[in-house]
C-alpha cells in the first residue's frame, strides 16, 4: 500500500472538529480512513481521586501522551494496525480495552494541540484549523460537557475560566498559523467542506 495521506484536523474546543470529521467521512468514505483523535491519548490519571482527576488542567499539552500518538500515526503509515487508548471523559480515565484501527489510505487526525509539537506537525500533509468564535464554542461545549461528559453547569464554567479559556490563547490560538486551510464557522461551511472533500478526493484518486 502506498503511504497514506495524513490529514490534520486542529482548532479550539466546541469549534466544530468532529462536525468538519463527520462530512468527510460522508463524502470520503469511512472505508478509506483511519480516524485517531489526540483526545483518546490524554494521559492516564487512574493514580489520582476522582476529585484529584476532576482539577486537572486538560488542556495543557503535557496533559496528552503526544509521543504514544507520533508512534501510532507512524506505524499506521508504515502500514501496521495500531491499539488506540479508549478515553472515558466522565471519569477521567483510561478504559481498559483498546479499539484496533488498521491502516487506510487516509489518517485523520484531530484534536486541540496537535499543530502544538513540531514532530507531529511535521508528520501531516494537510493542516485544517476549524475557527469558531470563543462565545459559540463556550455555549456548544457547555451543551456538549453537560449531556455527553457528565458535567455540571458550575463544573464546566470554572474550568473554562481556569484552564480552557487561558490555554487557548496560550497553546491552542497561535497554531492557527501552521494550518494549511483555515475554515471558519465550522461545520456550518458547506463552501469550505466542499473544498476540502475535492480536495481530498483529488489527492486519493487512483
Ligand atoms: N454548526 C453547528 N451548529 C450547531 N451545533 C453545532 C455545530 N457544529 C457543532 N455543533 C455542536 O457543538 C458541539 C461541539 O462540536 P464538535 O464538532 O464536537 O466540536 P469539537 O470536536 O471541535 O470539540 C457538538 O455537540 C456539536 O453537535
Ligand atoms: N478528562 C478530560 C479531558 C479533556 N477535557 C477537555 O476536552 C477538551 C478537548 O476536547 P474537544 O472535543 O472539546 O476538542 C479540552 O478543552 C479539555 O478541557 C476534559 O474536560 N476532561
Amino acid at each position: 500500500m502506498d503511504k497514506p495521506l495524513i490529514i490534520g484536523v486542529a482548532g479550539g474546543s466546541g469549534s466544530g472538529k468532529t462536525t468538519v470529521i463527520q462530512h468527510i467521512v460522508q463524502h470520503i468514505g469511512e472505508e478509506n480512513l483511519s480516524l485517531i483523535a489526540h483526545d483518546a491519548y490524554y494521559r492516564d490519571l487512574k493514580h489520582l481521586s476522582f476529585e484529584e482527576r476532576a482539577r486537572q488542567n486538560f488542556d495543557h499539552p503535557a496533559s496528552l501522551e503526544t509521543e504514544l500518538l507520533i508512534r501510532h500515526i507512524k506505524a499506521l503509515s508504515s502500514g501496521y494496525s495500531i491499539d488506540c487508548p479508549i478515553y472515558d471523559f466522565a471519569n477521567h480515565i483510561r478504559k481498559d480495552v483498546a479499539l484496533t484501527i488498521t491502516p487506510k489510505k487516509i489518517i485523520l487526525v484531530d484534536g486541540i494541540l496537535i499543530f502544538y509539537e513540531k514532530e507531529l506537525r511535521r508528520l501531516m500533509d494537510i493542516k485544517l484549523f476549524v475557527d469558531t468564535d470563543d462565545d459559540v464554542r463556550l455555549l456548544r461545549r457547555l451543551r456538549r460537557d453537560i449531556t455527553e461528559r457528565k458535567r455540571s453547569i458550575e463544573g464546566v464554567l470554572d474550568q473554562y475560566e481556569k484552564f480552557v479559556r487561558p490555554m487557548h490563547l496560550e497553546f491552542v490560538e497561535p497554531t492557527k498559523r501552521y494550518a494549511d486551510i483555515i475554515i471558519p464557522h465550522g461545520g456550518e461551511n458547506q463552501v469550505a467542506l466542499e473544498m476540502v472533500n475535492a480536495l481530498i478526493f483529488d489527492k486519493i484518486r487512483d
